[in-house]
């Protein structure tokens, strides 16, 4: 699939930018749907983004925000990204929309996959933005190097839903969408910043290996046009 590059001068400009388009992008799904849905990713370079979207002018009543990926933790935990959409994201006007958490206090993180996959069942057919991050490793979602659920997450005919993911790089365990729910999103963007990240990004452009390198699944068989946003 093609792939655009939206450069940006510096992390703020970035973080405008951004969510000019996403609040455009809301904002005509809910004119012509009656309603939107959103999938974020947690990490620390979307913050600044979500401070800048809370603030703009849309029905957020109409809103439904969920998670790319999360952590199996609770949401008071440090590391858990409900607790960071919450605190950045789900305010100020943005306090109206709904939102969708991907843990639950469930015996095992299998139990908590499922769970989440009913709850979100309604929405993301097909998402209306999905916002995905990069890490240096070339991990995006919870689409980690050599993850022990990888070639099922990364399966474009499997379901749409919410798997679990183990890998070396990831620190706790992990809930992600399947690719096969975010590969189709009306406006799919890959959010990142820095110049290493970039040469990341290049990395993965000159090679194939989806089990090193799966932000590859993204550039190389994603439905929907990749737009990638960028700021040095
Ligand atoms: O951390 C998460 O919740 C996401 O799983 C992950 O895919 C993230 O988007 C990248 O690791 C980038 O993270 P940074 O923005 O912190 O570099």
């Amino acid at each position: 699939m093609t792939a655009t590059l939206h450069e940006f001068a510096d992390a703020a400009a970035l973080a405008a930018g951004l969510a000019d388009e996403v609040a455009a992008r809301l904002g005509s799904a809910i004119q012509q749907r009656g309603s939107a849905s959103i999938a974020v990713s947690g990490g620390s370079t979307p913050k600044r983004f979500f401070e800048t979207l809370s603030s703009r002018d849309i029905d957020w009543s109409k809103v439904t925000v969920t998670l790319v990926d999360e952590r199996f933790v609770p949401p008071d935990s440090d590391r858990s990204n409900h607790l960071l959409v919450a605190t950045h994201l789900l305010k100020d006007k943005a306090a109206q929309a709904a939102f969708i958490p991907l843990y639950y206090d469930a015996p095992t993180i299998e139990d908590a996959a499922v769970i989440a996959t009913e709850k979100t069942a309604g929405i993301g057919n097909p998402f209306d933005v999905a916002i995905l991050g990069m890490g240096g490793d070339g991990h995006t979602a919870s689409f980690f190097p050599h993850g022990n659920n990888l070639a099922r997450a990364l399966d474009l005919s499997g379901p749409r839903g919410i798997l679990t993911m183990q890998a070396e790089g990831a620190g706790e365990e992990r809930l992600t969408f399947s690719f096969a729910s975010l590969a189709d999103a009306r406006f799919l963007v890959v959010h990142i910043e820095g110049q290493g990240k970039k040469d990341v990004l290049e990395q993965a452009k000159a090679g194939s290996d989806e089990t090193d390198m799966p932000i590859r699944a993204v550039l190389n068989r994603a439905a929907s046009p990749v737009e990638i946003y960028w700021a040095p």
